[in-house]
């Protein structure tokens, strides 16, 4: 894939992408999360980044939203789906859904938001996706007991790269090897040429070695799962607790993850904690069994009548010969006895297997002492032993764990996804519940938009205290109204329904129908008279769109306000002309309806928002526009109520002026 032809990537951005695992699937699938794993691209960026991916790949360049303020209800409208997300992947993720006039790219969001609205979830799965994020590469894993070796300038540069975690060196021949040897516990050397050389210490020679780094590098994929382990544990919660078909086997998954430790190591194997604790308690209980022993033999040389024949003590006078004679002669099978002791309670509290029990018999020798003494040279052995044994079973578990861990990791990444993805449905799926969606018939190509029963999420009222809004446009109409009877609200709804079925989302109505736009103008009510400048460019933004607005929704509400009234009905029915003859779709939303329809050279059309009368001073407005009627004025609304309260001639003679 050709990076730069993405609209907004540059060179940097290209060489940046080109550094992921797979980028292509990664911008194929809007995966902002995988994106922005590549260096210097934040989420944001990535969901820009997929955007223009998406935009290449339906050819979907031209701008949907014309103006600021079809922009600002797109704006508005992400907003709802977002705040409807629990993860920031699905915060921005939802960033790559954009209104489109081009069908297959509409289409292809129909499809995901079909599966989507069936989702469900409850709290707990809710909570559970809170502590979902996208997986994290540790970046600062470095071993310091092993490195490699090559003689070769290339394939020193190759393995760098290929397993930063170790550092390698460049040596001249074998002796340069044995020299590492004696500075590092592990030397792997990485060339052929070194096959069957024999140096002294851990020299392995492996030229495969950059191709197996799960074998070289065991704690590669150890900090790997490590550093993602709440996040793993988390997606897993989030199967478990909805409907998502699990990518892998969730309980191997969780077994293998509480094997290892916060720090990468194996945790949980009651050998290896044996061996440890026995090499970290070893001296404390060397000295714990020595004072048993002693104790044992104290207690027994005090409680014994030692009688020793004249003739014995003599001969033992004479030899010389010390207490521990008379103690081997007398009180051996209490020696024996204490030293038994000692061994058990030595054994018994290291909990020694029968090769260590074997050592550490020794610790005691059989020759009668007092006080007994240890043998510190058996202790060395014991130690060595008992470390040499923990090594290597810390060693052997590691890599074991390491190569399962390294099976599963394409698992793992496939269910942190599909947890993020299910946030991004959920979203949707809420966002449909909560404003009553259904999805619209979209793709007609007569330029008609047809709603029934809609209601605006961007209404500043409660969405259960919306009233329902039927509107049907097609052509170019006037929409006359109430003073706040619900014109600009009507006009906001339909560029909401507009843009949403754009963008391949279900809309906020009973039924809709809503035909296939090339873009929308939608122009917000101009604030008080403009001055010439302002007014000039008004007038030519107007000038482009007459001539070039064939496909295009135009919604424009009260330009009247532009200049003065008899001037502005001029101005707006030249318009409403042009876009009659270039086929565009058009609301404008006027005051001024009936004199723009009397200087308009063609039959335009007038809707009306009607009051349905007054109630204790209240207008009682039907919402929906009526078609081909215009609307009375509230002045007129409130002079009939007047003439009906009072029966004089006045209001009498005001209201015949409204007819
Ligand atoms: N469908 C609806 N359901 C409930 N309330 C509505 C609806 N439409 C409009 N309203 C309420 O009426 C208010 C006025 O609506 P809106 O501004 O659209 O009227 P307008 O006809 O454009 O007014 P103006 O003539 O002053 O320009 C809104 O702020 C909202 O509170």
């Amino acid at each position: 894939m050709e990076f730069e032809a993405i609209p907004g990537v540059g060179k940097k951005t290209a060489t940046a992408l080109a550094e992921l695992d797979d980028p292509e699937r990664a911008l194929e699938t809007g995966d902002v999360a995988a994106l922005s794993q590549a260096p210097g691209i934040t989420q944001g960026r990535a969901a820009r980044i997929a955007r223009g991916a998406i935009r290449q790949e339906h050819g979907a360049n031209g701008e949907f939203l014309a103006t600021n303020r079809a922009g600002e209800i797109y704006r508005e409208l992400l907003s709802l789906l977002q705040e409807r997300t629990v993860t920031t992947y699905a915060e921005r993720r939802l960033e790559t859904f954009f209104p489109t006039s081009a069908e297959s790219r509409v289409k292809e969001v129909r499809t995901f938001v079909e599966a989507a609205i069936e989702r469900e979830a409850d709290a707990e799965a809710l909570d559970a996706l809170e502590a979902v994020k996208p997986l994290d590469e540790p970046s600062d894993v470095r071993v310091r007991d092993r490195c490699l070796a090559t003689t070769d300038a290339e394939r020193y540069q190759e393995a760098t790269e290929a397993i930063p975690e170790l550092s390698v060196e460049v040596v001249e021949d074998a002796r340069g090897l044995a020299e590492l040897a004696r500075g590092y516990s592990t030397v792997i050397a990485i060339d052929e040429a070194f096959a069957g050389v024999d140096v002294e210490g851990d020299v392995r020679v492996n030229p495969s070695a950059l191709d197996e780094p799960v074998d070289i590098v065991p704690e590669r994929p150890l900090a790997f799962f490590a550093a993602n382990r709440d996040r793993l544990r988390a997606a897993i919660r989030v199967h478990r607790l909805t409907d998502l078909e699990p990518p892998c086997d969730l309980d191997a998954l969780e077994t293998a993850l509480d094997r290892l430790d916060t720090d990468g190591t194996v945790a949980g194997d009651d050998e290896l904690d044996r061996l440890s604790t026995a090499v970290d308690d070893l001296d404390a209980a060397v000295s714990t069994a020595e004072s048993v022993a002693n104790d044992h033999l104290r207690q027994s040389i005090r409680e014994q009548d030692v009688t020793v024949e004249g003739a014995d003590l003599l001969s033992l006078v004479e030899q010389g010969a010390g207490v521990d004679s008379l103690l081997s002669r007398e009180l051996a099978d209490e020696y024996a006895e204490a030293v038994d002791d000692a061994r058990e309670e030595l054994i018994g509290s290291l909990d020694l297997d029968s090769g260590e029990a074997d050592i550490a018999r020794r610790t005691f020798g059989d020759d009668p002492h007092f006080p007994v003494e240890r043998n510190e040279e058996a202790i060395s052995r014991l130690r060595e032993e008992l470390k040499t044994t923990r090594d290597r079973r810390a060693t052997r578990l590691k890599r074991d764990l390491a190569s399962e861990l390294a099976d599963e990791r394409a698992d793992a990444e496939a269910l942190v996804r599909a947890a993020l993805e299910l946030d991004v449905e959920l979203a949707v799926a809420r966002f449909a519940d909560d404003f009553d969606c259904t999805m619209p018939d979209f793709g007609g190509d007569e330029g008609r938009v047809a709603i029934d029963g809609g209601r605006s999420p961007l209404l500043d009222v409660p969405i259960e205290d919306v009233d329902p809004v039927d509107y049907e446009i097609g052509g170019v109409a006037l929409l006359s109204g109430v003073n706040s009877g619900g014109k600009t609200s009507t006009l906001d709804l339909v560029a909401a329904v507009t843009i949403l079925a754009h963008m391949g989302l279900p809309v906020p109505a009973d039924a809709a129908r809503v035909d296939r736009f090339e873009d929308l103008h939608y122009h917000a009510k101009t604030q008080g008279t403009l001055d010439a400048g302002a007014f000039e460019s008004t007038v030519r933004e107007f000038a482009g769109l007459a001539t070039g607005g064939a496909g295009s929704l135009v919604l424009v509400d009260e330009l009247e306000s532009i200049t003065e009234p008899g001037a502005s009905a001029k101005i707006i029915a030249g318009i409403l002309e042009a876009l009659d003859e270039n086929g565009a779709t058009a609301v404008f939303v006027s005051h001024l309806a009936g004199e723009i329809r009397e200087t308009a050279t063609f039959d335009v059309a007038v809707d009306g928002i009607e009051a349905e009368g007054l109630v204790d001073g209240e207008l009682q407005v039907n919402r929906s526009p009526v078609k081909d009627h215009l609307a009375r004025s509230t002045p007129e609304l409130i002079v009939e109520k007047l003439a009906g309260e009072h029966d004089t001639e006045f209001y009498t003679a005001l209201l015949e002026k409204f007819e």
